[in-house]
């Protein structure tokens, strides 16, 4: 929690500034009751007219001079809390860009919007009221307290007895509140994650007539996160009437027993008008404390779902016998007896799997869905690492490479074609910003969209819609594979990613891969692809069935021969 506040530590002068025109409003506001007394006491009562225009002359000056404060202190609050919140979710974004996968699963997406977005505005707002009035409120009230102890000590008394009893109460409050409040975050996140499920899936929505469905389920969201801010404003809400009520029966006794005391001589009328102008300040710093209690407790909550975030430790780092000077450059990779399970499951999704691919080699990997095909490809870049076994590129551990020179070094096309707002420019730049025009062309002539692009109304400057909606499915396929190739990577991996693309189309795009000689692994279901690789290997759950070019699997493996058979047909020689 604490590291979450450290980002206030950059605008100390602004916090100092703010405070002390704080301070200043509070000197000012407890002066006033002073000032009063005197004028009643000296000016009214004595009948001395002076003495109402000197004291009423410094009121006046006081209050111009806690206006002023009053608006600077806005000034740098709003300065403080914006940058503080600018800041926050700078950091938070970017310890979120170094999360695994384990992380992910941990922290889902809808959940981290909701922390970047309401729970830093939270805080934000927690830390404006901090330094424009509820610092002050505390103050306001010993200052009180104080100062009617001085004014009169046996009519304060009451005050000193009241005082701290409401306090405690107010923290009680609090600490049930943050809890509450808690929960009521976590019900955004659910209600952000249906919400965002929804939006992404409008066509499917669409297409299965579930609107009602989606209604109903988006409804159920927002009723319990309805219901949990019910719960916790409730809890809040009674505090007000209550910390009134205890008050105003407080300046009820001050009344009575100074009426008392101005019979025995032990008081003033002026003492009695400033120990319940004293009460009124009391009772209004008390008001404050209560309507932004539950901004308080809200952004406690809010801080430790922050502080988790960024206390989370990342689980694939650099490990301490990194090699600064390991980058890819031939491609070459092993597995050696590599097994693997997924965090927080025991199953295991690959075992013992082993085979090489030389540097420059195609190397296709066929099987079922579900035998792990994916998996094992999140494993080269280390998005995942291995349980067992080792994985070798260029024969070193991949272990050993830093962490951005092996990414750097490899070029992954996700099965899903992932596709970005912008142009076609810049989607094909995001895998190497730094490529020229003539190196981002090449790539797209390479992954075969060049022609196609020529064709779009603004050719490279056509612009995407969100997630390439605009586009076909081999078009955005094509336009990741652009993507990865700008790179010039010396591995590259594709993940089904020439699944949409018309046979003649893949034969082209296969053939300006392996021209440019650079280890390709190439998850495929088409036997038409398979066999215009150098090798091909058979996962079945997890495991290795049968490896070999594709004349040697037709003789070798019945499951193979069974595949070909069923996309080439019954009458293909063997
Ligand atoms: N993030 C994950 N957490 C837990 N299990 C997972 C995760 N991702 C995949 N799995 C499981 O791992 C197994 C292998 O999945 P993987 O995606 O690697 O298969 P695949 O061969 O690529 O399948 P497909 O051809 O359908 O894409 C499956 O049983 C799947 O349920």
């Amino acid at each position: 929690m604490l590291k979450v506040f450290s980002y206030l530590k950059s605008y100390k002068l602004s916090i100092v500034i703010a405070l002390s025109l704080m301070l200043t409003e509070l000197v000012v506001e407890l002066w006033h009751p002073l000032l009063m007394a005197h004028i009643i006491d000296d000016g009214i009562i004595g009948e001395d007219l002076s003495a109402v225009l000197r004291w009423g002359g410094i009121m006046v000056v006081l209050a111009l001079i806690g206006f002023a404060a009053g608006i600077v202190n806005s000034f740098f609050a709003a300065h403080v809390s914006q940058s503080f919140g600018f800041d926050l979710r700078k950091h938070v974004f970017g310890k979120i860009q170094t999360f695994s996968f384990a992380n992910f699963n941990k922290f889902p997406a809808s959940t981290l919007i909701t922390r970047l977005t309401s729970d830093v505005n939270q805080l934000q707002n927690i830390i404006f009221m901090g330094l424009r009035i509820l610092m002050r409120a505390p103050l306001l009230m010993l200052g009180g307290l104080v100062m009617a102890l001085i004014v009169n000590a046996k009519l304060a008394l009451v005050l000193v007895l009241v005082t701290p009893v409401l306090l405690v109460f107010l923290l009680w409050i609090m600490n049930k509140g943050f809890t509450l409040f808690r929960l009521v975050q976590e019900r955004l996140d659910t209600t952000n994650g249906v919400l965002r499920e929804s939006l992404i899936g409008m066509r499917l929505i669409k297409a299965f007539v579930r609107f009602g469905h989606e209604v109903r389920r988006f409804t159920k969201a927002n009723d319990d996160l309805m219901d949990r801010m019910i719960a916790a404003l409730r809890l809040v809400e009674l505090t007000l009437p209550l910390l009134l009520l205890v008050m105003n029966l407080s300046i009820l006794y001050i009344l009575w027993s100074g009426n008392r005391a101005i019979g025995s001589d032990s008081a003033e009328v002026g003492e009695i008008v400033a120990i319940v102008n004293y009460t009124l300040r009391i009772t209004g710093a008390f008001s404050v404390v209560s309507l932004i209690l539950t901004s308080v407790s809200r952004a406690k909550a809010s801080g430790q779902r922050l502080a988790a975030v960024l206390d989370t430790k990342v689980d694939i780092v650099d490990s301490d016998e990194v090699n600064g000077d390991l980058c890819v450059k031939t491609g070459k990779l092993s597995f050696e007896n590599v097994s693997f399970c997924y965090p927080d499951t025991d199953t295991p999704v690959l075992g013992s799997v082993s085979f090489t691919v030389q540097p420059g080699e195609t190397l296709a990997i066929m099987g079922a869905t579900g035998a792990g095909k994916s998996t094992l490809f999140q494993l080269i870049p280390r998005l995942y690492d291995v349980n067992g076994g080792t994985i070798k590129l260029d024969d070193a551990d991949i272990r050993y490479f830093p962490l951005e020179s092996l990414r750097m070094g490899i070029g992954f096309v996700p099965q899903e074609a992932l596709l970005f707002t912008g142009t076609v420019r810049e989607n094909i730049r995001w895998g190497n910003e730094r490529a020229s025009e003539d190196e981002m062309i090449e790539a797209a002539r390479r992954a075969q969209i060049h022609e196609t692009i020529m064709k779009l109304p603004k050719q490279y400057d056509t612009v995407i819609g969100q997630k390439g909606v605009n586009l076909s499915g081999g078009q955005k396929q094509r336009l990741s594979v652009a993507r990865a190739l700008i790179r010039k990577p010396n591995l590259l991996l594709l993940d089904d990613s020439t699944s949409a693309l018309d046979a003649k189309t893949e034969a082209n795009l296969l053939a300006a891969l392996k021209e440019h000689q650079c280890t390709t692994l190439i998850i495929t279901q088409k036997i038409s692809t398979a066999m215009e690789a150098d090798k091909i290997i058979l996962l079945e759950e997890g495991r290795v069935l049968a490896e070999g070019g594709h004349e040697q699997l037709l003789h070798s493996s019945p499951l193979y021969r069974q595949i070909v058979q069923s996309q080439l047909g019954e009458g293909v020689a063997i």
